[in-house]
């Protein structure tokens, strides 16, 4: 499906999205799935995944501020997700500072997954190769990383998304940049996690490349926009949800390829 085609069914059919992402990244990702059109819901209480994770369109796991409770949350609602075929959004944030969230990567990363998105650093440490992340921050190139996530995408049979200056997405056969946004983007915390979540509100209405591609695409077209109006990271961000929300679907072409 053309990104337009999808923006406009996203639109339409306003599909609720499963998040389960951190303390941090909550509100601003909520915000962005909704003034893209979507439905989000921050629910991850393990007791509540047989009753809820079946009624959305998609689920998004994100890892960055990560505890055993929510990890039970995660694998919980994972196993629903995949009993009832919705597919799920991996958000791996900074998995290699600690063993304990690279194991807990690894065992999401098993699990199947529709897309996995990360910056470049978090992309290269998944494929066991060494990166020079800073905690949540990506200290390596996207270009850097391309083969370690044509290598994931073969192995896991998923989607990888590495963000950054120009965005690179693959299946592990196709491959596509997306440009434009702006270098604000990165100084607002949790723009990297409301990019995974506004995937999910994607990967509900079409499927996991194109919706990848679209999330990507919104996301340069909407940054590009803010950029125009912003003076700094704090109207950045205001003006951002407000050019997620007024982006035209023909619009998201402009920043592919
Ligand atoms: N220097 C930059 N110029 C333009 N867009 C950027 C830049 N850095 C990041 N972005 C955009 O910001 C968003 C978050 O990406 P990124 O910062 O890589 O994620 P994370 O927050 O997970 O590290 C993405 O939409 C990406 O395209
Ligand atoms: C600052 C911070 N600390 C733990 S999660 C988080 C948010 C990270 O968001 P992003 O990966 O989108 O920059
Ligand atoms: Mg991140």
């Amino acid at each position: 499906m053309a990104p337009s085609d999808l923006l406009t069914a996203l639109r339409n059919q306003n599909p609720l999205v499963h998040c389960i992402t951190n303390y941090v990244a909550m509100n601003i990702a909520a915000n962005v799935v909704l003034a893209a059109g979507a439905s989000p819901a921050m629910v991850h209480a393990p007791e509540e995944m047989t009753d809820f994770t079946p009624i959305c369109g998609a689920l998004t796991i994100n890892i960055g501020t990560l505890s055993a409770p929510w990890l039970a949350g995660m694998t919980a609602a994972v196993a629903v997700a995949n009993t009832h075929n919705i597919p799920w959004v991996l958000d791996p944030v900074a998995h290699f500072i600690s063993d304990y969230r690279k194991q807990a990567a690894k065992e999401l990363l098993a699990l199947s997954p529709a897309i996995v998105r990360g910056n470049a650093s978090e992309i290269l440490a998944l494929a066991g190769e060494a990166g020079a992340g800073k905690g949540v921050d990506s200290g390596d190139s996207v270009t850097a990383a391309q083969g370690a996530a044509k290598a994931l995408a073969i192995q896991f049979g998923t989607v990888v998304a590495i963000t950054g200056p120009v965005d690179y997405l693959t299946d592990g056969h196709r491959e596509a940049a997306v440009s434009g946004g702006s270098d604000l983007m990165p100084q607002v915390t949790a723009l990297g996690c409301s990019q995974t979540a506004l995937m999910g509100a994607y990967v509900a209405t079409g499927p996991a490349f194109d919706a990848a591609l679209s999330a990507l695409a919104h996301f340069k077209v909407a940054g590009t926009a803010a950029a125009k109006l912003a003076q700094g990271p704090g109207s950045f961000q205001m003006h951002f949800l407000d050019a997620l929300a007024a982006a035209q679907p023909a619009d998201l072409a402009k920043a592919i390829g």
